[in-house]
């Protein structure tokens, strides 16, 4: 398995202070920034878009950037998001016309690809594209807001995914994304996930550093089993 890395989710940060935001949870520990595009279409809800993932390079933001896009058509905010910077990319293959050709636009843009799958949607869309894919984000709530409870039904789809990464022998990150607590994270480790989105968890707490380092432990527990 892959290093664990933890990812907060900056769609539960202050944006009007985000550069300081980032910077404060990087210093606490956090390993990469989990950057939401909504586009009030394929999702309900509208948030940010490459210029701010290009503010916060030039702001001195090194770690890697993960842009999850829930947009459709996801083609031309791939090759923004490739100018502006960003580590990984990830879409819905539902949102893409042509899914292999959207992983190579990625690709081809020396970015890691990677697609995300909301709760309902079936694993099959991995069937013709793991040699092409660095990254598996799973939807643990449906997309479009924080704060969100995380659906226990996904624990199995992680089971899922997890074995056909093994089987596959590649190196790709399987990612979760919703309802991600320190509560929970060490049960949501056991079942596969080695890169764990958490927003409200961590921008609504006081002290990042605490709550990093203890959904931190609670890996490591599940780890040494
Ligand atoms: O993609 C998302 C919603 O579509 C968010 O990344 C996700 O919900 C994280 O927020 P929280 O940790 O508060 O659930």
């Amino acid at each position: 398995m892959l290093p664990d890395l933890i990812a907060p989710s900056i769609l539960s940060a202050d944006f009007a202070r985000l550069g300081e935001e980032v910077d404060n949870v990087l210093a606490a520990g956090a390993d990469i920034v989990h950057f939401d595009v909504m586009d009030n279409h394929y999702v309900p809800n509208l948030t940010i878009g490459p210029m701010v993932c290009e503010a916060l390079r030039k702001h001195g933001v090194t770690a890697p950037i993960d842009a999850h896009l829930m947009v459709k058509p996801v083609d031309d905010l791939i090759r923004m998001f490739i100018d502006a910077g960003a580590t990984y990319i990830t879409f819905h293959p539902e949102a893409s016309e042509h899914i292999d050709r959207s992983l190579q636009l990625i690709k081809d843009g020396g970015c890691q690809a990677g697609l995300v799958f909301n709760p309902a949607t079936p694993l099959h869309y991995l069937d013709h594209v793991m040699d092409r894919i660095d990254m598996i984000l799973l939807m643990s709530v449906n997309p479009g807001f924080g704060g969100q409870k995380f659906i226990p039904g996904t624990l199995d789809k992680l089971r899922e995914a997890r074995q056909r990464i093994d089987a596959s022998g590649k190196a790709i990150r399987l990612e979760i994304d919703g309802g991600v607590k320190v509560d929970n994270i060490r049960e949501i480790a056991a079942a596969g996930a080695d890169t764990f989105v958490a927003g409200s968890a961590i921008f609504n707490t006081e002290d990042y550093r605490t709550t990093i380092d203890a959904m931190r432990e609670q890996i490591n527990l599940a780890r040494s089993v």
